[in-house]
């Protein structure tokens, strides 16, 4: 079987700026993974390249063994940093929108986790504050029955009581075939989830480890860890 995610020699630029350098990088099955790196470090460029949005400049990225293209985004359920959902539109009609679109989008699994964090699907997405806007469109990506789910600052705007039932909602809507890549500055947030991290900087990846080998080679968690290695 193919890995689900393979990076051979990766490279992106843009003009004469190298966002993503000469990148090794395998994504197993079943892993909640933390793309974690300061600013500008290429976090969204790689995710941008899983989701096809960008083309590398050099090397190869494959997803099932198969270029970002049609087929790949039938599998890659893409949180983008962003967001692009018409603002006019209420919840209900994004889920039919989305049903529409996506053959694997359970719309059942949406109207529950609505339900959980108490959104009206009769409301508008303009009528709602940026957090909640948020949680309307991380219940749309993590509503679909995806191979790989890309979540580009998944928790950003919400607030820390909700963020804890966010993380609950993306451990238990994806599967054991199934990995989901979370880039984030909120490390002490996530970390808890995590199986996996990877630490990049300057386009280059520095670690690709389990949490739990951090922990215990280190002595201490992950954001401290990261703290340590990324210190100004
Ligand atoms: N469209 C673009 N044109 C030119 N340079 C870009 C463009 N997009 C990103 N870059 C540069 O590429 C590098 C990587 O940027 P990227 O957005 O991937 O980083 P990031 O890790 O996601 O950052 P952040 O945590 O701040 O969101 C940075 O030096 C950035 O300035």
């Amino acid at each position: 079987m193919n890995p689900l995610l393979e990076c051979n020699a990766l490279s992106k630029r843009y003009g004469n700026v190298t966002a993503l350098s000469d990148i090794n990088l395998t994504l197993e099955r079943g892993k909640i993974v933390g793309l974690l790196g300061p600013n500008g470090s290429g976090k969204t460029t790689l995710i941008k390249l899983i989701n096809g949005l960008l083309v590398p400049s050099k090397g190869q990225l494959l997803i099932n063994g198969t270029a970002p293209g049609t087929e790949t985004k039938k599998v890659v359920s893409y949180l983008p940093d962003k967001t692009y959902l018409n603002n006019w539109m209420k919840v209900k009609d994004l889920l039919n929108f989305f049903e529409d679109f996506y053959y694997n989008f359970d719309k059942k699994r949406a109207y529950d986790m609505l339900e959980k964090l108490h959104i009206n699907p009769n409301d508008s997405l303009k009528t709602m504050s940026k957090g909640t806007k948020e949680k309307v469109q991380l219940i749309l990506v993590m509503s679909r029955n995806a191979d790989l789910y890309v979540l580009d600052e998944p928790i950003g705007g919400v607030d820390p009581a909700s963020r804890d039932y966010i993380l609950d909602t993306i451990i238990s809507n994806y599967n054991e075939n199934s990995t989901v890549l979370i880039s984030t500055h909120l490390i002490a947030d996530v970390e808890n989830v995590l199986d996996e991290v990877i630490f990049i900087q300057n386009g280059r990846i520095n670690l690709q480890s389990s949490v739990d080998d951090i922990r215990m080679k280190e002595g201490k968690s992950v954001d401290a860890y990261f703290r340590e290695v990324y210190k100004c």
